[in-house]
Formats: C-alpha cells, sequence, structure tokens
C-alpha cells in the first residue's frame, strides 16, 4: 500500500483523471460512498448523526456521505460551515445533488447554533478539512474542533482528522481528535509520525476507483501481512545447516553478555544456519546455556578481533560497549568489505567516525538506529527526526550508501537508492531492553536467507512485531513481555506467515 504526502495524492487524482478518464465528480462519489460504508460500522441506527461540511473537497465528500446516510435511513444533521460562497467545483455539484435530493441542511450562522445540535449527538462526521489544510486551522474551524473534541459523541473522520497536516515537516497545528478515520485511496505521512499519528484514532484505508497500474511509484509503502507471504523465503527440503547463512555475532561483555545472547538465539530461532559468537570470554559461560547451538570464536592472535572471512552475515554492537578497543574492531569491520554487516547499539555510536567509509563497501550495511541513536549519527536532534523521518532517513541513507532501520511506533526502512518501507507491526511491550538486540538477530538472519535486503529487513521489523503482536494477544499483557518471549514465539508467527 503506497504512502503519499498531499502533492502525491493529487498527483494521483490527475492521472486517474487524465489517464482513465475518472472525473471529479465521479471519484467524489466513490469516496463518499466508500466511506459512508467503511463508517457504517461505527454507528447505530438510532444514532443522531452531525455531519460537518467544509469548504474543499473534503467538504464534497461530506455531502456525498451526509446524502448516502439520509438515503439509507440514518438521522442526519449536515452542517455547512462555511458561506455558500466557498463551496465550489466538484463539491457545488454534489451539494446541489445532496438537496436535488430533497435532504435539507444547515447553514452555521453562530457556533451557539451548532454547539445545541452538537450537543444532541451520537456521532460527529468531520468532513471539514483534508489534504488541502495549511497551517493552524482559521476560524470557524478551530472554535468548532475545539467544540468537537470536548464532546462525549464518537468522532468519525474523513480522509484525514480536520487539521492534521498530510505531511511530515508540521509541527504547529490543532486538530480535531477522531476515534476512527476513514482514509480514502492511501494512507498520508502523517499517519505514521508520533505527533500526528494519535488525532487518527483508528484508521483504515477505502479505494475509491483509482487505477493502481497507471498511478505513479512513489517508492514509499506499508509493508504489510501479504508482502511478507509473498517474499518470506521457503525452506527447501532439502537444504542444510550451510545453506541458511553462517552469520558471526560480535558484542557482549562481561557485564552485559544478554543481548549478545538474545541477538544469537534470535537469529537462530528465525533460521540461520550457523551462528558463531566473538564476545568477551568471561561472558560465554553465561551465554552459551542460553544459546548452545552457537559457536564461540576468539579474537585474531588473542587480541579482539575475530577472523571476518567465510560468514554470510555479520552483527556488531549489541552489548559490545564503547572502549577505543571496540573502535578497532568496528573499523576492521567497515573494511572488510565483502560480507553484509548489521550494526546495531554500540555499535552505532563506535561507527561515527567512519561513515564516509560505508559507501566504498561492496556488501551491504545496515544501521539499526532507534531515534536517540540515529541523532548521535546524523548530528540532528530527536526533535527533528521524529518531525521529519522520511525524509532524514532518506537524506542518510542515500548519502552514506546504507540500509537504514530507524526504529518506532512505525519503523521506517530505507535502502541506498531511497526506497521506503514501514512496518507498523509490534506495540508498547516492545518499549524494552533487549528488543532491539532481538530485531538484530531476526534482521541478521533474514539478510542470509534471502537476495532482497529491502524484503529482507521489512520482513524482519514485521515478524518481530508481529510475534509481539501475537503474544499479547492471548499469553501475555504489554507490561509483562520480555524480549526473550518474542524469540520463543517466533515460531509461531513463522508458521502463520509462512505459505
Ligand atoms: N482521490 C482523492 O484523494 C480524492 C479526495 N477527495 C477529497 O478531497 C480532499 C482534498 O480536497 P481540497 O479541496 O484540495 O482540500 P480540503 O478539502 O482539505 O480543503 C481545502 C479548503 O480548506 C481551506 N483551508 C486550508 N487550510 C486551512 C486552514 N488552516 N484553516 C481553515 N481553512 C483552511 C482552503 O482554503 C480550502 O478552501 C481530500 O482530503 C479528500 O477528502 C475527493 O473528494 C475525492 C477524490
Ligand atoms: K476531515
Amino acid at each position: 500500500m503506497d504512502i503519499v504526502t498531499a502533492q502525491e495524492m493529487y498527483e494521483r487524482d490527475r492521472v486517474a483523471m487524465e489517464a482513465a478518464g475518472l472525473d471529479g465528480k465521479l471519484l467524489m462519489e466513490n469516496a463518499g460512498r466508500a466511506v459512508t460504508y467503511d463508517l457504517l460500522r461505527h454507528i447505530q441506527k438510532e444514532h443522531a448523526i452531525v455531519v460537518l461540511i467544509g469548504a474543499g473537497n473534503n467538504g464534497g465528500d461530506g455531502f456525498v456521505i451526509a446524502r448516502t446516510l439520509l438515503n439509507l435511513g440514518y438521522d442526519v444533521e449536515a452542517w455547512q460551515v462555511v458561506p455558500d460562497t466557498k463551496i465550489t467545483g466538484d463539491a457545488e455539484a454534489h451539494k446541489k445533488i445532496f438537496q436535488a435530493s430533497g435532504h435539507p441542511y444547515r447553514l452555521l450562522k453562530s457556533s451557539e447554533d451548532l454547539n445545541t445540535s452538537l450537543g444532541c449527538a451520537d456521532v460527529c462526521i468531520d468532513a471539514m478539512l483534508g489534504i488541502g489544510v495549511k497551517g493552524r486551522l482559521k476560524e470557524p474551524y478551530a472554535e468548532i474542533v475545539r467544540l468537537c473534541n470536548e464532546k462525549s459523541f464518537v468522532r468519525l473522520s474523513v480522509d484525514l482528522p480536520s487539521g492534521v497536516p498530510a505531511d511530515e515537516g508540521e509541527e504547529d497545528f490543532e486538530a480535531f481528535q477522531a476515534h476512527y478515520t476513514s482514509i480514502i485511496d492511501a494512507p498520508k505521512q502523517s499517519v505514521f509520525l508520533q505527533s500526528t499519528r494519535p488525532y487518527y484514532g483508528e484508521w483504515s484505508v477505502v479505494e475509491i476507483g483509482l487505477p493502481p497500474q497507471l498511478l505513479p511509484d512513489h517508492r514509499r509503502r506499508l509493508w504489510g501481512a501479504a508482502d511478507v507471504k509473498r517474499t518470506l523465503p521457503e525452506r527447501d527440503a532439502h537444504s542444510h545447516k550451510g545453506s541458511h547463512g553462517k552469520g558471526l555475532i560480535i558484542g557482549g561483555s562481561r557485564l552485559m553478555p544478554g543481548s549478545v545472547a538474545m541477538t544469537a538465539r534470535a537469529a537462530l530461532r528465525s533460521g540461520a544456519g550457523l551462528i558463531a559468537v566473538s564476545t568477551d570470554p568471561e561472558a560465554i559461560p553465561s551465554i552459551s546455556p542460553y544459546v548452545q547451538e552457537a559457536t564461540f570464536v576468539e579474537g585474531k592472535d588473542g587480541g579482539q578481533v575475530p577472523v571476518l572471512e567465510g560468514y554470510d552475515g555479520i552483527a556488531v554492537g549489541m552489548g559490545l560497549g564503547r572502549t577505543s578497543v571496540m573502535v578497532t574492531v568496528v573499523e576492521q569491520l567497515v573494511h572488510e568489505k565483502e560480507t553484509p554487516l548489521l550494526v546495531d547499539a554500540d555499535g552505532l555510536y563506535l561507527i561515527k567516525g567512519f561513515l564516509q567509509e560505508l559507501e566504498k563497501r561492496e556488501a551491504p550495511t545496515v544501521l539499526t538506529p532507534h531515534p536517540g541513536e540515529f541523532a548521535h549519527l546524523s548530528g540532528l536532534s530527536i526533535k527533528e527526526i521524529l518531525n521529519s523521518p522520511f525524509s532524514h532517513s532518506k537524506e542518510f541513507a542515500e548519502k552514506h550508501g546504507v540500509y537504514l532501520v530507524l526504529k518506532g511506533p512505525s519503523t521506517i526502512i530505507t535502502g541506498p537508492d531511497g526506497e521506503q518501507r514501514v512496518n507498523i507491526s509490534g506495540n508498547a511491550g516492545l518499549a524494552k531492553g533487549g528488543s532491539g538486540d532481538v530485531l538484530s538477530g531476526i534482521l541478521l538472519s533474514m539478510m542470509m536467507q534471502g537476495e532482497d535486503v529491502m524484503n529482507a529487513l521489512s520482513n524482519g521489523c514485521f515478524l518481530h512485531g508481529s510475534t509481539a503482536d501475537l503474544l499479547v494477544q492471548d499469553e501475555h499483557a504489554k507490561i509483562d513481555l520480555l524480549a526473550s518471549d518474542v524469540i520463543e514465539g517466533l515460531s509461531r508467527t513463522f508458521r502463520t506467515f509462512s505459505s
């Protein structure tokens, strides 16, 4: 499913109308009807419904929605919150159809009248502003949104909650707080930002007849279950342990043995053929009982850096510590150009000094920072990153020729060519120590079992989050879920998503 900016959405409309001969009024009818049938899940027959209609085509959708609900026998009051002069184009055409269908509408004269009506409503459908919003809400929208947000009725938004910007990068806004949003054709970037995501409430996407094969490829998409099932590698019945990748994991220390142990176990549980661990010898006695299938390797000539050749993937960083000795380890890994390399946790702090070397590596380099680690790597503030995660990720990945997994409630996976995918599986149960170590193990394993790195990373993130989702559905609550539970839960997830 594509993720779009407002501009890209307008472009999709234009292409659909020019190339497929669809016209705006038809698209508005399709959108209004599709949204109506999507919203019916949240509306009871006896509910008193208010539809708030704004000045643009989002308002036009509102006229179609109000008409459709009235045709279905629902109790609807349609409120046009702007003067008639503001209703133009396709929206005006649908207002005429609404009126010609014999339906009345209320014209906002004072907020008191509207407030009385809102006071009697069970459901409020917000068709005031969509992707055309610019800047903070002007009156009367700001006042109306404040009135709605303090009411106890069900708040349903059309395309996006009024006031929420469609694109990343806007931080000054106020918006309608929807319980549920019916998104038209494609989710906008603001669905995936920490600042704007809460205003959508639950959401789903309705199809309105735009021909996917004619639409431009924005190279930014949501990665879902169907994509995983389509791309998860099959295990060949005649395969042997060598055919599913031999991985090396460098990390752990005497005081932090657990993280590298979880990475190793997660990698094996995700199908890696062989895993070798290079760690502080004093940590081995506490790692080995937890992951008996792993072997251990010592540094070359008794030093810290193990032999790096002969592996299908290397992961470094978890529990590594940030001593100068470890800088040498990371430096040698950067210069070993042939093996796919995943860098996480402490490794991300140590690799900062070698960023300009990364694009010279022939094999893929994968960095897996959370926003704080990305701030350190990029020199951006966490606030800047959270405000514009798509563009900052893309700029960094293209500049350094790396794959970047920017972790969060919506994890953005970016390739060195700028392609982006978003994973939204997972839940707050993952916001605990060790989750990142487990993810690194899964990603290393996926990278070694398939040719396409973007698929490997996208599937790994999806499986990690989905395992947490499956676990909190029945066996656990978010509060008690441990990273190690996710490792043990992977087998159920693989059974669910492997064809
Ligand atoms: N294929 C599709 O996606 C379709 C989408 N539809 C709907 O159309 C809207 C986008 O319509 P547009 O007219 O471009 O913009 P809006 O409806 O969001 O309204 C713009 C309107 O609002 C005024 N405005 C802008 N900023 C502010 C502000 N800060 N305060 C107050 N007023 C503001 C501006 O002056 C304009 O008058 C999309 O979201 C879908 O809902 C089509 O219906 C079908 C196809
Ligand atoms: K809206």
